[in-house]
């Protein structure tokens, strides 16, 4: 679908570009130097307006100033030494969503506001889930706009995948009650739940969470087996707010964040890691189904730093 046929690290270069740009122009000014403390300030104070938060900044700070204070260094080495210890801060947190619930099928909510990329990220990993074989149905917890419906319809048969789907106005618990019970007797491995992402309303949000939680519980106490928060990277640091209130509101268990194709606000996934040490499933780098891929640190860091 994607009219970019190019290596998915070639799409991620190009989508990261403008949060690569970013650092790399707050980083020239540092140029080529001996890294004292005021340059090594000037560094911290360039990823902090790169978005990588006062904490990730901070930490590479100090780990260049342990390996090289006083050295004399290039501009390159100075990003290669970034993305490595960007890197260190993104390893412990990439941890792909793997189908493993026992028994079938593996009950995923996805959650977040509306308009952070939801009901894409949902079709993308459905359809990542298909690439590696497994049976996936979606279900419509977000029955509080008729639009969410229609659009998730939409997505679920384009990926070429069966939606459990309700009435608009219907009640969500019972929606994926169904459709535990359908994709139990159809042998489905990995079944996506929607839900509404009114996060102004957390009384609301709240309760709806926790009937799915208990009807999910009558059917395998183990469900759901993942509560996935989509974040959308344009936010920047207010994504790290919702992290904080989610986390709250639907104990989070991991996090994918999109839209960072077309943000110089990249570094608030480094941001994020740092801070809260969840775990980050995968990006979103586009709006085509295959945009969506599990998270290599290592590419990622490189990419951010500009020397991939
Ligand atoms: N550039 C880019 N756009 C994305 C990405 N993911 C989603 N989008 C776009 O963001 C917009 C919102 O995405 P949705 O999936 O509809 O978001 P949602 O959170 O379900 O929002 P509601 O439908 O309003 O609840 C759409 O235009 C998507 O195409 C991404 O990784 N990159």
């Amino acid at each position: 679908m994607s009219d970019a046929p190019s290596s998915w690290s070639d799409r991620l270069l190009g989508g990261f570009r403008k949060t690569s740009d970013r650092l790399s122009e707050n980083i020239a000014p540092v140029g080529n130097t001996r890294l004292d403390d005021a340059t090594l300030d000037e560094i911290e104070d360039a990823l902090i307006m790169s978005d990588l938060g006062p904490e990730a900044a901070g930490r590479v700070r100090a780990a260049l100033r342990e390996q090289r204070f006083g050295a004399e260094i290039t501009e390159r080495q100075l990003r290669e030494a970034v993305a490595e210890e960007i890197a260190a801060i993104l390893r412990p947190v990439a941890k792909p969503l793997e189908v493993t619930a026992f028994p079938r099928p593996q009950v995923i909510l996805v959650i977040g506001v509306n308009g952070s990329g939801k009901t894409t990220t949902i079709a993308k990993l459905a359809h990542l889930f298909m690439e590696d074989d497994y049976e996936v149905m979606l279900a419509a917890g977000d029955t509080f706009r008729a639009a969410a419906i229609g659009q998730l319809q939409t997505w679920a048969d384009r990926v070429g995948v069966p939606l459990v789907r309700g009435p608009e106005g219907g009640d969500p618990a019972s929606i994926v009650f169904d459709a535990v019970k359908r994709g139990t007797d159809e042998g489905t491995d990995a079944l996506i739940v929607d839900t509404a992402g009114r996060l102004q309303n957390k009384r609301e949000l709240m309760d709806e969470l926790a009937k799915i939680r208990k009807v999910l519980g009558r059917l395998n106490p183990e469900a759901p087996h993942d509560v996935v928060l989509v974040l959308d990277a344009t936010n920047g640091q207010n994504a790290l707010s919702q992290i904080d209130v989610f986390k709250e509101v639907a104990g989070v268990t991991g996090l994918i964040m999109t839209k960072l194709d077309g943000t110089a606000r990249g570094g608030v996934l480094v941001a994020a890691a740092q801070k809260y040490g969840l775990p980050i499933h995968a990006i979103g780098v586009g709006e085509q189904m295959d945009d969506l891929r599990p998270f290599d640190p290592d590419l990622v860091a490189r990419v951010i730093a500009g020397v991939a």
